[in-house]
């Protein structure tokens, strides 16, 4: 069966310094596969890469098993691949809704509306009328997601959603996602808390200096192997 996205031998850096090394993985429909490893490994650089903001030195992105390497990110988008990058970059002086509706522009149909984004996110309910400026770090979370859903993609891609939240809101994030990944979207999930990675990904790719060094199923691989492969030759306990 065609992959929804793959990477192929994928590299990309920047300047002479090279960030991702000859990276091989394919995302079926309705699946999670979590990018891990430590800061500087090189997950950032690979998602805009899959996004289309970063092209890649060598290799390979199809989506559907159509070439978009040369694609850009905006046009990706329409597409049906949606980046929502660390760091959220909302709008702030717009309000929530108006967030959420600037994400719909590339007009793909799907089942995601502001009504719908609401009941998957519960927490922007009674913000649509806010500017995006008085929002909490976890409320401002929530909409950048919103905003990529409404995009109606196929694939999300999730830079470290719940960096810097409290334990809580990262709980209620999580907990939306889950009822997100129904219907068949693809999920690449960037996240340093390892124990809710290896929770909620169906497939993990263990990243160390721009190579993948460890790949496999939550139940194919101990949590040492992981935290090896996080570390280099490192062990550490968690
Ligand atoms: N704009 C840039 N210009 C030059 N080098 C960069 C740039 N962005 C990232 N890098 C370098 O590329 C490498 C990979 O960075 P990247 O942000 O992709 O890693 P990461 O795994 O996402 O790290 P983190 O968890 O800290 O976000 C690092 O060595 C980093 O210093």
């Amino acid at each position: 069966m065609t992959a929804l996205l793959a990477a192929e031998s994928v590299s990309a850096g920047y300047g002479d310094s090279r960030a991702v090394a000859d990276l091989s993985f394919e995302v079926a429909p309705g699946e999670v596969l979590a990018l891990v490893g430590a800061n500087g490994a090189g997950k950032s650089t690979l998602l805009r890469v899959l996004a289309g903001a970063h092209r890649p030195s060598v290799g390979r992105v199809l989506l559907r098993g159509e070439d978009v390497t040369h694609v850009r990110d905006f046009e990706r988008n329409r597409l049906g691949v949606c980046l929502v990058p660390e760091g959220r970059r909302l709008f702030p002086s717009l309000t929530v809704r108006e967030n959420l509706e600037v994400g719909a522009g590339s007009r793909r149909d799907g089942r995601w509306t502001v009504d719908t984004v609401v009941d998957a996110l519960p927490m922007l309910g009674d913000l649509l009328g806010r500017n995006a400026s008085q929002l909490s770090g976890g409320q401002q979370q929530a909409v950048a997601i919103g905003r990529g859903l409404m995009s109606n993609p196929e694939v999300l891609l999730l830079d470290e959603v719940s960096l810097g939240l409290a334990p809580i809101v990262i709980d209620e994030l999580y907990a939306s996602l889950a009822t997100v990944r129904g219907g068949g979207l693809g999920i690449v999930l960037v996240e340093q808390d390892l124990e809710r990675t290896v929770a909620v990904a169906d497939r993990l790719v263990c990243m160390l200096e721009g190579h993948a060094v460890l790949a496999g199923t939550p139940g194919e691989l101990s949590r040492q192997a992981i935290t090896d492969a996080y570390f280099g030759h490192e062990v550490a306990s968690w």
